[in-house]
């Protein structure tokens, strides 16, 4: 049994990535998973290597939380294929993986429509204080007429809500949104042909003309703090951001110190800064919605997910196109 693990084909899991747990017992006959727990083990993966793993690895599987930089891929020489287990990728050096020829597979769209289930949830929760609510009725009863504690939110039909990032996730919740009857305007990398909702270039002035921005492009060097003070004052008192991207799409400090001064209404956050960090200061916002990066994470998307990992696997040992790549930049 041990002899035919040797001999399929191998793959180094980091993290692990949420869906190992299920994607092992599935098939571990068709790949020999060789699991690096760098937080348990406080186990460098340079030593991890050096001390566990005799072979040369020519897959990698992870997820946004396991950081690959050129330095870790360069522990790997033998490397030809990146798999992760999130849409995004901006966990993982794509330059030196496109230098050094390594192939690299994501989740694509299969996480986008929960994703926009839950940038509606998280929209109605902070504007219509569902969390709030349900909290004040944990610590006074209805007899205590819970109604003097709790001032009333916010309707969201007909509300003018901005989406940063109209990729697919955005586009979902732009659907989702429309049905809300709220009137559905944008900001992108571009402009888009084929949408009829106002674009806005500028993010500020995108701010400026709603009264929430729903935050779900990607993180690169291009958004990194596209949500900053300015955004974030044009936008204005008693006005919401979702934010479902990443975390450091938002200059957390400044949304922390916004919030603390009254200068917007609330935030509903699945992402943080410096994940698993979320600050003190957030958690103890009653008009602050939280979630632990689990947008993506259903029953369904699970299941979905195992399959297209080992897809991708499978396809990559095989000699077969990718079902998923990423475009590699140039
Ligand atoms: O955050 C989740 C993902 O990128 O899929």
């Amino acid at each position: 049994m041990a002899e035919k693990k040797q001999t399929l084909p191998r793959v180094l899991v980091v993290g692990p990535p949420t869906c190992f747990a299920t994607l092992q017992p599935l098939y571990s006959h068709k790949f020999h998973f060789i699991h690096f727990e760098p937080y348990a083990l406080s186990l460098s993966l340079q030593n991890f290597l050096h001390h566990h793993c005799p072979f040369s690895i020519p897959a990698i599987l992870c997820s946004s939380n396991y950081s690959l930089s050129a330095h870790l891929l360069r522990l790997l020489p033998d490397l030809r294929l990146v798999v992760t287990t999130s849409a995004g990728t901006d966990h993982i050096d794509l330059r030196e993986c496109r230098r050094r020829g390594i192939q690299v597979a994501a989740a694509g769209h299969l996480f986008s429509q929960d994703v926009a289930d839950m940038a509606v949830a998280l929209l109605i929760d902070v504007m219509r204080k569902i969390s709030a609510a349900d909290r004040c009725l944990r610590t006074h009863n209805l007899n205590n007429t819970p109604w003097d504690l709790f001032t009333f939110g916010s309707k969201l039909s007909g509300k003018r809500i901005g989406i940063i990032g109209l990729g697919s996730v955005g586009m979902e919740v732009a659907k989702r949104l429309g049905s809300f009857g709220c009137i559905i305007l944008y900001n992108s990398k571009h402009k888009k042909a084929t949408v009829s909702y106002p674009f806005y270039s500028s993010v500020v002035e995108l701010a400026t003309n709603c009264d929430a921005l729903v935050v779900c492009c990607a993180l690169n060097e291009q958004t990194k703090h596209i949500i900053n003070r300015e955004v974030i004052l044009a936008l204005g008192k008693g006005r919401f951001i979702v934010n479902v991207g990443r975390g450091g799409l938002i200059d957390e400090k400044q949304l922390v110190k916004c919030l603390r001064e009254g200068e917007i209404g609330g935030a509903a956050l699945d992402v943080f800064e410096n994940e698993p960090y979320v600050p003190e200061e957030l958690r103890a916002m009653n008009n602050v919605v939280l979630s632990p990066h689990c947008a993506a994470f259903t029953a369904e998307s699970l299941m979905n997910l195992c399959e297209l990992v080992a897809g991708n696997l499978e396809a990559f040992f095989l000699n077969k196109p990718l079902i998923t790549p990423v475009m590699l930049p140039e």
